[in-house]
């Protein structure tokens, strides 16, 4: 058709001339799910899933990015205006179904990065019980049945460079170093004891170089075979596997997990008593109790029936123990996903208390003292589809992929009065553990990625 025109990068909240989406779906066969690679996640050019359940985008229909205060609003009116509702006769086997984009927000509407919304040509929705195939296309344009679309779905997955063993990288640089973070966490502190701030969350990045370069599907499936409680995620250069959700919504049921408090894993020697000391420790309740009600503040005007457990549960995740509670209420409005990622992004688990102040705070000590400017990094990352539900997770435990050879992995967190620099820092190399590993896997020596080995007699 010639009219789809991929948009990479571009002027913020600007859009090449409208087109319009919609979207059909089939259930896919037992035959069907047998002809996937396993962890499909390696292939996919946009995830969010967890337990291997969740949302697989494959190919790029359009691509457009906002950024700003309004950043939400701007992108929920485009994303309106390309899924104009249209009533398509389908071929038997195929269901109208809503269009589905992935999207990233930053941190802050200061932020120079681009937020990103990308809307896939196809999207694999895999829950409990069944496999879905989305295909999002033009209604101006013939669609085939779900084997024609099946057949090209499958004829168009990338294919997998091979990967091999584990190779060290090096952190080569940080905008935010070790020791300018200690410093910023002195500060913080200062600022805790003699301000209106209760609690603010400090952040670092590490620069990290591989010569064979980083094997971005080998990652993927990496950080969701060993993080299976957190979502695992990519949109445009963003990765990761989070195991905080900031919003989801599901017709009038909206669900978060909150996390604040941390214990890294590998010091515990007794997983009980660490649990216990967690739960028990004033420092860390009070950090963690901070971001509930920050969740619960922003979440009450749109909604009722809220329920928030009185004491946090323990999660033990590889890496580290959080504290964590889970949220759910029921929505009083339609209110799109959007809308409640733009009140709610961010808790106090990744700004902090009182949270304007917080953010300059942030602002101040890692962009204008260090030029660490966050961008994607603890904004929110995530799905939403043409009815306004979808899913965000927290843009934490990921890395932001700079090109074939370099990422920068970031991690923080919460500073209150009586932090210690040496101990948040230590924390901050647990967070960054995860990702770390994950991207161990290497390439192939170019030239030994087309190896073919013949097939034995
Ligand atoms: C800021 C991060 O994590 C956040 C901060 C936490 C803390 O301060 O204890 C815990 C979980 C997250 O909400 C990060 O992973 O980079």
């Amino acid at each position: 058709m010639g009219l789809w025109q991929p948009r990479v990068g571009g002027k913020p909240g600007t859009l090449l001339p409208i087109m319009s989406f919609t979207a059909a779906a089939f259930q896919l066969s037992d035959a069907q799910l047998e002809q996937l690679p396993t962890q499909i996640i390696g292939q996919a050019s946009s995830a969010f899933s967890r337990h291997h359940r969740g949302k697989f985008g494959f190919g790029e229909r359009y691509r457009f990015c906002t950024r700003g205060p309004q950043r939400f609003a701007t992108a929920r009116n485009q994303w309106e205006e390309l899924t104009a509702p249209e009533a398509p006769v389908l071929p038997n086997g195929l269901r109208a179904s809503a269009p589905i984009a992935f999207a990233a927000f930053t941190f802050d509407a200061r932020s120079d990065a681009d937020s990103v919304v990308t809307v896939p040509k196809f999207v694999l929705d895999v829950d409990e019980t069944s496999s879905w195939l989305h295909y999002i296309y033009d209604p101006a344009e013939p669609i085939g049945n779900p084997d024609a679309i099946f057949a090209v779905f499958l004829s168009e997955l990338p294919t997998d460079a091979a990967s091999v063993g584990e190779e060290p990288f090096t952190p080569i640089a940080a905008q935010m170093t070790e020791a300018a973070f200690q410093d910023s966490v002195r500060t913080a502190v200062k600022m805790l004891t003699t301000g209106a701030l209760d609690k603010v969350v400090l952040a670092r990045d590490e620069l990290l170089h591989s010569a064979a370069g980083f094997h971005i599907p080998a990652t993927m499936r990496s950080l969701a075979e060993h993080n299976p409680t957190a979502w695992t995620y990519k949109v445009a250069n963003l990765i990761g596997s989070t195991p905080e959700l900031l919003i989801a919504r599901k017709n009038d049921a909206a669900k978060a997990r909150v996390l604040a408090g941390t214990v890294d894993r590998t010091v515990a020697t007794n997983d009980q008593l660490i649990a216990e000391q967690l739960s028990d420790s004033p420092k860390q309740i009070f950090e963690h109790q901070a971001a509930v009600d920050s969740l619960v503040e922003k979440l009450s005007p749109f909604a009722t029936d809220m329920q928030v457990s009185k004491t946090p549960f323990v999660l033990a995740l590889p890496n580290v123990y959080h504290l964590a509670t889970d949220v759910s209420a029921r929505l009083t409005a339609s209110t799109s996903i959007l809308d409640l990622v733009a009140e709610i992004n961010p808790t106090a688990a990744v700004g902090g208390t009182p949270r304007d102040l917080a953010l300059d705070a942030i602002w101040q000590l890692e962009a204008q003292a260090h030029g660490m400017d966050r961008g994607l990094y603890a904004g929110a990352v995530g799905w939403l589809d043409a009815n306004g539900h979808g899913e965000f997770g927290i843009a934490l435990r990921g890395s932001v992929i700079e090109d074939d050879h370099h990422v920068r992995v970031y991690a923080g967190g919460g500073i209150v009065e009586g932090s210690d620099p040496a101990e948040e820092l230590a924390e901050t190399h647990a967070k960054m553990r995860p990702m770390k590993h994950a991207l161990r896997v290497r390439k192939m020596a170019s030239g030994q990625d087309s190896v073919i080995i013949p097939e034995q007699a």
